[in-house]
């Protein structure tokens, strides 16, 4: 449904938006930010490309869209950034809300097909179809024919399995420590288990980006930006498992790069935000204003 615009906010010569809408797919409200870059707002009728960023755990769409500095470099390339909620919230679950890493907050970017949360739980379809459906009839500005894919951690999970499930659809992925190999590690094993069920492997693997990596079109290039800090915890405690997924995709075009001290915090997605933007827009941007 029409998004509420409850908020603009000017913000690197644009505006972010803070909007909300009743969702069919998770059939909840749902909130989430639109960076609007100066060009949207001195140029309406010239279409600008969208930039999706997918949050980690325990996140809204707030985190990065205070703290994550993708502004500045999407102002600078005329890129408008969506910035999604990461699940249903008050859905009315019993025990949705009682895991940082499960439930509320860590809705996973799939659509579950156990019982209890299939009703709501359906943010693959709600970031894939309905969330850019609905802005791009709304904002008329936005180019639904280039957009891109970055994420952090489930984020990162996300943009990478959405990117290798819609061929053609996004024109360019990155990711920040992205989880890259759920069904092998702790996080996603439990994540899957509750929203596939125990059993449903081959569902699993439908969502694991180290799995569909394998399967990629051979002669598709798979250029992706993906960083890691080899600070961060999670990283060493075997949640985000980037080996995999590098080892998986072979020659195909995947960059990892492993930067050195860097945590799992907004310190790095920051510290980065300018190469992620910059790598989207040499696929999204014909640099007619910028
Ligand atoms: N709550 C967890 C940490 C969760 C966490 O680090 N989440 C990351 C994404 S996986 C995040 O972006 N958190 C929000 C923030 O740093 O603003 C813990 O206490 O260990």
């Amino acid at each position: 449904m029409a998004f509420e615009i409850k908020a603009k906010i000017a913000n690197f010569g644009g505006q972010l938006l803070k909007l909300e809408h009743q969702s069919t797919s998770t059939k909840t409200k749902m909130a989430l930010n639109l960076f609007l870059p100066p060009s949207a707002i001195s140029h309406p009728s010239t279409k600008i490309p969208v930039l999706i960023y997918l949050s980690g755990l325990t996140c809204t769409g707030d985190n990065c869209a205070e703290k994550g500095f993708l502004q500045p470099h999407a102002a600078k390339h005329c890129i408008a950034v969506v910035y999604p909620d990461t699940s249903p919230r008050g859905a009315k679950i019993d025990g949705e809300d009682d895991s940082w890493d499960f439930g509320s907050g860590a809705g996973f970017y799939v659509d579950a097909t156990t019982e209890r949360w299939r009703n709501n739980y359906n943010m693959y379809t709600y970031i894939n179809e309905e969330l850019p459906s609905e802005l791009f009839k709304q904002f008329e500005v936005l180019d639904g024919g280039r957009v891109g894919i970055t994420g952090h951690s489930m984020g990162g999970h996300g943009a990478l399995t959405i990117f290798l499930k819609n061929p053609g659809r996004y024109l360019s992925v990155s990711a920040f420590a992205p989880m890259s190999n759920p069904i092998n590690c702790p996080w996603g094993q439990k994540a899957f288990g509750g929203y596939f069920g125990e059993e449903n492997k081959e569902k699993w693997a439908e969502h694991d980006a180290t799995e569909l990596v394998k399967v990629w079109e051979k002669d598709m290039t798979l250029e992706a930006l993906i960083d890691v800090g080899t600070g961060d915890n999670f990283y060493k405690q075997g949640q985000l498992l980037p080996e995999n997924f590098e080892k998986a995709a072979g020659d195909k075009g995947i960059q990892v790069r492993y930067q050195e001290g860097y945590d799992h915090s907004y310190f790095f997605i920051s510290s980065f935000a300018g190469d992620h933007v910059n790598f989207h827009a040499k696929y999204l941007c014909n640099q007619v204003f910028c």
